[in-house]
């Protein structure tokens, strides 16, 4: 999905070369699903990933999730034209279940449960070697496209 709109954003923009690049796409006709190897340099603990690590690529995720459920639900297509939208991370609650080791790759798996006039609440599971890491909460807002 990122490969059609090209941004600079830290969690996916394919134009931040400093950046996680994550990708996330449909997998099913609700959820988003992303695959994402954390590196050596995004330790905490010894051999653990770090906590802010896993929350920023859930935020990110969840974004796109939004994102791409109002596209969906609007008949907007996400063909690399500018959207007419921005989504905005409002609130990002993450549960931390288990230590996520640091060589090997995260699955996170996010749906929109609950939608609002302009705010749709997301859900994400973070999911490594098929066990469940972290779940998260997390609040997008959509607001006018930012500059
Ligand atoms: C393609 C690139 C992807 C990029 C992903 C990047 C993700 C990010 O990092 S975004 C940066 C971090 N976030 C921000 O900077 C946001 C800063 N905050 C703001 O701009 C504003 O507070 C904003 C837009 C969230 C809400 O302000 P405002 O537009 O006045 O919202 P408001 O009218 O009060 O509420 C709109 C809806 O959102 C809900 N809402 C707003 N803020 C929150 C919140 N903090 N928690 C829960 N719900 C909220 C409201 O309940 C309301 O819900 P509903 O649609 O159901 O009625």
């Amino acid at each position: 999905m990122q490969d059609v709109i090209k941004v600079h954003c830290f969690g996916c923009g394919s134009l931040n070369e400093r950046g996680l690049q994550i990708k996330s796409h449909w997998a099913g006709p609700e959820e988003l699903v992303c695959r994402w190897q954390p590196q050596p340099f995004h330790i905490g603990h010894p051999g653990v990933v770090y906590g802010g690590m896993i929350a920023s690529v859930v935020d990110c995720h969840a974004m796109w999730t939004a994102m791409a459920a109002h596209c969906r639900d609007s008949g907007i297509e996400m063909d690399g034209t500018a959207l007419p939208f921005a989504y905005v991370t409002g609130k990002l609650s993450v549960s931390y279940l288990k230590p996520a080791v640091i060589d090997q790759p995260l699955e996170l798996r996010a749906r929109v449960v609950d939608k609002g006039e302009r705010r749709s609440t997301v859900e994400c599971v973070v999911l490594q070697r098929g066990q469940e890491c972290a779940r998260a909460e997390v609040i997008a807002v959509r607001v006018q496209p930012l500059a």
